[in-house]
């Protein structure tokens, strides 16, 4: 919000009090501290009205000859945001016509006597541009404030309002001075310097000049621009913080600040204010040191009028007059557009530090098996360049800086990138904007920018800019086979690398599956979800024979995995019902329990060198084995407790043994993603949802402002930051000639062991075949479970005194026994035999 113009007030100091104790200020919500309107209402108008009552009852008080002409307030109990986005309200016509406020002036328009006059308040919170014109009349370092016996300390008024409100008598006298025309001397003596005594002995360690300094700096170091060119860096960077105060200021008006702070805030402000001032003079003394520079003459010996030879007279005058103007100039004028350092990047650290962590390397080609040609996926045709040109990019940084600078958020855009379907503004932010009140801005933004939707990263991690991401006009299609022929896919020696598409600059991204090593899949209907998982069971496809990778795709939708009905990769044909899906998931945990077992039996760790032993002893090799669900949901409302169990336990066990989960849903809700699913699947990668809180579920903030069309969000596992990729498309005719191509070469064999309908033909089914320990426990479970009627997990846990795992293992043989039923939606289970 911005707020212009100044009031001088008047009165006694009870009057204030009375007023200020009867309106009932608190510290926590008062606009006193910045906003002259509330100011006017609260505290102005009952003042004024006191003053015509006591002028009916006491004759000595004559009725004020201006009439303070009040605007009725216009926000009173406003949010935060809304007063931020107010446009800046008009100037109040309070000062009197003449505009120049001098004591004897007051006492002339006003009626009052000098003895009246108690105390003087000044309320000022205007633009930057006027700033410097009321240091010369609101200067008060030298101003103590007398002890007061009234109920309100000073420092509780300074925490109401961060005016200075200063003791009636030295204010008086200050005004004397002021007016006192024909003390040039004195007044030479009294030239703005609107730091505290104690700011300006705390100013003279970091030495910064005060006015009066600085000609003589420049004077003894003439054409030394390095010396003064520090000077004002020197300057810039304590002026930074002049925002702060003004934010603090303004977050004043809502949140209960601690007296001292408030202080401390008004004097850092004075201090500014000064800094800046400087600043200005000292910029206009470098320019005439440049002109002398180039002139090669001497500089003058004397101080520049501005600085010495102006009485504070003459400054206070100049200030009271041209202040109102200046208001209204501040707030005609457009917001100045800072110089902008824009550079076109090429390429991402970030994503180049990803990239980096793939494996590089020689890849197993199989023997006698032939991968898919590239071929069979269509060429990226020529494709326009739909990246923003220099000229739009220009347009875009101008619009964003004029919008911010309405809210006040100073800052610079350092650096731009356009990739095929976005184009990012990198904005470094002054230090004392608070980030999230440009996340707070993203409409605003948007509209300014006149883009459907972008995306503000505030900040980009690691960086200490704001990203903001603004849609092309037009946007490109990914091609697959682009991807595919790049460098970083054709290197990377992983069998199980996916590519995932390009990056905001068009450049390619994979990842590497075995790493991440499951991946958790959320977006809205039409968001490109089945798409993506396409370019993923694709870019498998492309780099394994069926002996080598084993798929069991899960899709209730029944439509999505179609064209891959009977791929020889599949291990049980395509699983429709969920019902089966929840069998097909306990099928897949004790495949991976098995694979276990051998493991530790020929005493390796995890599938490659098991693999490489079993090679050379000839045993049967593990094939990598990835199960892919296109909906979760399904899955979860139809046995969310056994679902859960089963890809919880793959999670935490499988990447070991080559079991890898890639899971999509359209419903990035708790009760789908649930605590347990999220936690064991780390990476999630997130197409366009629905809402902030879908997306805040699957953890990628901003993905409900996606684009759509494969527009995604990835988080690796162990990164902190977000990585904007856009996935490639691949036709439906592509995915039915590369299936094909496979069919070609072999058959689909289906393995009994893993098919839902095969379950009650599992091995290791009945109580005779396990081995001695585990039918101790499981008769021991029965017992239980029939004395107690009990058949929760947790209870035969707890009686049995063995590990979660193991209790549920035992609860699973007991339901393929019949002896319990399997668990209803609730995770209760029925007792069925004896
Ligand atoms: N990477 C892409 N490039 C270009 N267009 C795409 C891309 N991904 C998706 N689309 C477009 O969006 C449409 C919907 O995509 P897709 O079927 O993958 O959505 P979905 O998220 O799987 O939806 P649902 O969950 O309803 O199946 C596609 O038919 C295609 O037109």
């Amino acid at each position: 919000m911005l707020l212009s113009g100044f009031c001088l007030l008047s009165l006694r100091d009870e009057d204030i009090f009375t007023y200020i104790k009867k309106i009932n200020l608190s510290k926590t919500k008062t606009y006193l501290s910045n906003s002259l309107w509330t100011f006017k209402t609260k505290v102005a108008t009952p003042l004024k009205e006191l003053l015509q009552t006591r002028k009916a009852s006491q004759e000595k008080i004559p009725t004020p000859a201006i009439e303070l002409d009040l605007i009725e307030p216009q926000i009173e109990e406003e949010s935060q945001e809304e007063i931020e986005q107010s446009p800046p309200l008009p100037i109040p016509q309070i000062l009197p016509k003449e505009e120049t406020l001098s004591l004897p002036k007051i006492l002339e328009n006003t009626g009052f006597r000098e003895e009246d006059i108690e105390i003087q308040e000044y309320f000022i919170s205007q633009p930057k541009a006027s700033k410097k014109h009321h240091i010369g009349f609101a200067e008060q370092d030298e101003i103590q404030p007398k002890k007061s016996p009234n109920p309100f300390s000073r420092e509780e008024l300074l925490a109401l309002s961060s005016s200075h409100i200063s003791s009636s008598a030295e204010l008086l006298q200050k005004i004397r001075q002021d007016d006192c025309k024909n003390q040039p001397t004195q007044s030479t003596q009294q030239a703005p310097r609107p730091l505290s005594p104690k700011k300006t002995q705390q100013s003279q360690p970091s030495q910064i000049p005060t006015p009066k300094e600085m000609p003589k700096i420049l004077q003894s170091t003439p054409l030394d621009k390095p010396k003064i060119n520090q000077e004002i860096e020197n300057i810039q960077e304590e002026s930074y913080q002049e925002d702060r105060i003004d934010e603090f200021l303004q977050e004043q008006i809502w949140e209960e600040e601690s007296v001292s702070e408030a202080q401390e805030m008004s004097e850092e402000r004075e201090k500014k204010e000064s800094f800046e001032e400087v600043q200005e003079e000292r910029e206009e003394i470098v320019s005439s040191l440049e002109i002398r520079e180039s002139d090669e003459e001497e500089l003058p010996p004397t101080m520049p009028k501005d600085f010495e030879e102006q009485s504070p007279q003459e400054l206070h005058t100049l200030s009271i007059q041209s202040a109102p103007k200046k208001y209204s100039s501040a707030f005609d004028l457009p917001p100045q557009i800072p110089q902008t350092r824009t550079s076109k990047v090429s390429s991402l650290a970030e994503n180049e530090a990803l990239l980096s962590e793939i494996d590089k390397g020689e890849r197993e080609i199989p023997k006698d098996y032939a991968l898919p040609p590239l071929s069979l996926l269509s060429p990226a045709p020529q494709q326009e360049n739909t990246e923003l040109n220099e000229e739009e990019i220009d347009e875009k940084i101008e619009s964003l800086l004029e919008k911010l600078a309405v809210f006040k958020i100073d800052g610079d855009v350092t650096r731009t990138y356009s990739g095929p379907i976005i184009t990012t503004l990198e904005f470094r932010p002054a230090p004392n904007v608070k980030v999230s009140r440009i996340q707070s801005l993203e409409n605003d933004i948007a509209m300014a920018l006149e883009a459907k939707s972008i995306r503000i990263q505030a900040p980009i991690p690691g960086k200490n800019v704001v990203g903001i991401e603004i849609p092309n006009t037009t946007i490109q299609t990914i091609y697959l086979r682009e991807i595919f022929e790049s460098e970083i896919f054709k290197n990377s020696s992983s069998p199980l690398t996916l590519a995932l598409g390009k990056d905001v600059v068009g450049n390619p991204f994979v990842t590497d599956l075995k790493k991440l090593p499951h991946l958790l899949i959320a977006g809205t209907t039409g968001s490109g979800k089945s798409v993506g998982v396409n370019a993923m069971i694709l870019s498998l496809l492309y780099r394994n024979s069926p002996d080598d990778l084993k798929l069991m795709m899960v899709d209730p939708k029944m439509v999505e995995f179609m064209p891959y009905t009977d791929l020889p990769h599949l291990i049980t044909p395509i699983i429709t019902d969920p019902k089966k899906a929840v069998i097909g998931l306990a099928n897949a945990v004790r495949e991976m329990e098995r694979r276990y077992t051998l493991m530790s039996q020929s005493r390796t760790k995890e599938i490659v060198s098991y693999n490489q032993k079993a090679e050379e002893l000839g045993l049967e090799k593990f094939p990598y084995f990835v199960i892919i669900i296109d909906e979760l949901a399904d899955l979860m409302m139809t046995a969310g407790k056994e679902v859960e169990y089963s890809m919880a336990r793959i999670a935490q066990m499988g990447r070991a043994s080559g079991m890898h989960l890639i899971v999509a849903t359209q419903s990035p809700r708790a009760e789908v993603l649930t605590g347990l699913i999220k936690t064991n699947l780390p990476a999630h990668l997130s197409y366009k949802v629905g809402t902030k809180i879908d997306a805040s579920i699957i953890g990628c903030a901003g993905a409900e402002t996606l684009l759509g069309r494969g527009d995604m969000l990835f988080t690796p596992p162990g990164v902190s930051g977000l990585v904007r990729l856009h996935a490639p498309w691949s036709s439906e005719d592509e995915v039915n000639e590369i299936v094909s191509y496979i069919k070609d070469q072999r058959e689909v064999m289906y393995n009994p062991l893993f098919s839902p309908e095969e379950k009650e033909s599992l091995g290791a089914m009945d109580s005779e075949e396990l081995d001695s320990e585990s039918a101790e426990l499981i008769a021991r479970a029965k017992d239980e479970i029939l004395q107690s009627g009990k058949t929760s997990i947790s209870y035969i846990q707890r009686r049995l005194g063995v590990g979660f795992n193991k209790a549920s293992d035992i609860m699973e043989k007991l339901e393929q026994m019949g002896f319990v039923s399997a668990p209803n939606s609730k995770g209760a289970r029925e007792i069925l035999g004896d």
